[in-house]
């Protein structure tokens, strides 16, 4: 049986999934590594930790299945993305754990290049925010800030990677390719999306050496092959995207206008804007698709730092579930919050308000309030989050969305998916195949090398599972949106 392999690098998790060629999953193996908070606002990430995980996973995947090395036609590779890792070209070894995505160390770094001006100049060539949630930043703080980068990086021995390079970086161990994709190096700060090249005035902005910036490639084609000493028979790995846009691919959004909201560590809704990059007039991002061949495609964002995340703190914060599955369980209990409003801005705010400095706030407590609530207002949370950026997106595009295609971990809620169709006033519809950010990066790599023919074969495998219409009236959802509104005002600019 022949399959595609994909590796779906997560914040929480590294999965291996195979896919033969009918879209059908074969084997899934996932692991948790561990998540480093070393400070207020900070999170990191061992990449060594991420590499083993994913060899464990991928190796797992392929032993449930019966699947050997030589019936895998290709590898791809969809990643959190952001993620900064930035390593010793000689040694292999990373200088400082990865600064995960969420981290929100380079805040103060951000606000300066604000007050210098260069904020109109990033967003015009990169059509990102200046926030600390982009990998720019970043790296300059770990030039700064480990003893002895800025000198090595000055003399070419360090290299800097998403979590896309740093896996091809080990997969192909034998002749070390540095390579990453289009739609990861768009979420740089460090890469001009209409030239689609490094840029080398915002890399002076930063302080940045171009020589550790990895080769930019299309999202689907032949880059390289895994080391002879992992997979003796050298699968080729011909697919890479960012997680967020390997499932806009993944849920067949080729067409300008589709669009897809993944419920993960965060909330990523995104929208296929056609091959040319639109400018977002509502604090929304715009960003690489993928590219195949010559072809580019576009795509509007809203980002959500904290989606499913909110979920792992009832559980392991508040301890109030023991699964993240018990949420749904529990906010059952109750048929409303009770008032209760919970913003989870643990790691700031993002998309359309862009506030680090934000923090999360529990508010409308009485007496009577119960775990219940919060795991319902939790959830509603999470709903009115995405609502917030559906509605700035269709401000931008001037059209309403008919209806919201879903996919992502926590989508297996049925309450909360519920609870999304009532706030939005639109249907929600869940596809049978949930795995869809793997299932884009497969389609990624098996379309560079003939396994699926075009987009069609890739249309063709989505299947809607159930859709899920709204309950309550409009009435009822704007003003519940309301009160959502006055809670998020209250907690901006907190931690300064
Ligand atoms: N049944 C569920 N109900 C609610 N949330 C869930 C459920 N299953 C998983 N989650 C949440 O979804 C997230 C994991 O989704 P996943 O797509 O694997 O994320 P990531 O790729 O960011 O690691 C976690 O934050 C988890 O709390
Ligand atoms: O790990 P995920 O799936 O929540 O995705 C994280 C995003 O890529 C961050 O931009």
């Amino acid at each position: 049986m022949k399959c595609v392999l994909a590796l779906d690098q997560g914040t929480t998790s590294s999965r291996s999934i195979l896919f033969d060629q009918s879209g059908t999953v074969r084997a899934v193996a996932q692991r948790e590594f561990k998540q480093h908070f070393p400070q207020s606002g900070r999170v990191e990430h061992d990449p060594n930790d991420i590499w083993e995980t994913q060899q464990f996973t991928a190796r797992k995947a392929m032993h449930h299945a019966g699947v050997h090395c030589e019936d895998i036609v290709a590898i791809g590779i969809a990643n959190q993305r952001e993620t900064t890792v930035v390593w010793n070209r000689k040694t292999g070894q990373p200088i400082h754990n990865a600064i995960v995505w969420q981290d929100r160390r380079t805040a103060g770094i951000c606000a300066q290049l604000k007050a210098d001006g260069a904020e109109p100049l990033f967003r015009q060539k990169t059509g990102l925010m200046l926030d600390p949630y982009f990998s720019g930043t970043k790296i300059k703080w770990l030039l700064d800030n480990v003893e002895g980068a800025r000198k090595q990086a000055e003399r070419g021995e360090l290299a800097f990677g998403t979590i896309d390079s740093w896996l091809v970086w080990n997969l192909t161990n034998d002749r070390h390719r540095h390579i990453t994709d289009v739609s990861n190096a768009s979420r740089t700060l460090l890469f001009n999306i209409h030239t689609l090249e490094w840029d080398d005035e915002l890399l002076g902005l930063l302080g940045i050496p171009r020589s550790m910036m990895p080769e930019v490639r299309a999202s689907s084609e032949v880059y390289g092959s895994v080391d002879k000493f992992q997979c003796e028979c050298g699968c080729p790995i011909s697919g890479i995207a960012g997680d967020q846009q390997a499932a806009l691919f993944g849920q067949a959004c080729f067409e300008a206008g589709s669009s897809k909201n993944t419920y993960g560590t965060g909330c990523f809704l995104l929208m296929n804007s056609g091959e040319k990059p639109v400018v977002s007039e509502n604090q929304l991002l715009t960003t690489v698709a993928w590219q195949r061949g010559n072809e580019v495609n576009y795509a509007l964002e809203g980002s959500v730092f904290i989606g499913g995340a909110v979920v792992q703190w009832l559980r392991d914060g508040l301890g109030i579930i023991e699964s993240s599955s018990d949420i749904q369980k529990l906010a059952a209990q109750v048929p409303d919050t009770g008032g209760v409003y919970l913003v989870p801005a643990f790691a700031g705010l993002g998309a359309p308000h862009w506030d680090p400095h934000a923090r999360g706030i529990l508010i409308g407590l009485t007496r009577g309030t119960g775990k219940a609530h919060i795991a319902r207002a939790a959830q509603e949370a999470i709903c009115f989050q995405s609502l917030e950026v559906l509605r700035a997106m269709e401000k931008d595009t001037g059209q309403p969305m008919p209806s919201l295609q879903v996919d992502g971990g926590a989508c297996a809620d049925n309450l909360l998916m519920q609870l999304q169709a009532d706030l939005l006033q639109v249907p929600v519809e869940r596809p049978k195949l949930v795995e869809t950010t793997a299932f884009g990066a497969a389609a990624l790599a098996g379309l560079a090398v003939g396994f699926w023919k075009d987009a069609a074969d890739i249309s063709a495998i989505r299947q809607v599972d159930r859709t899920f219409e709204p309950q309550i009236g409009k009435d009822e959802a704007e003003s519940r949106f309301a009160k959502w509104k006055k809670a998020v005002e209250r907690c901006k600019d907190w931690e300064t």
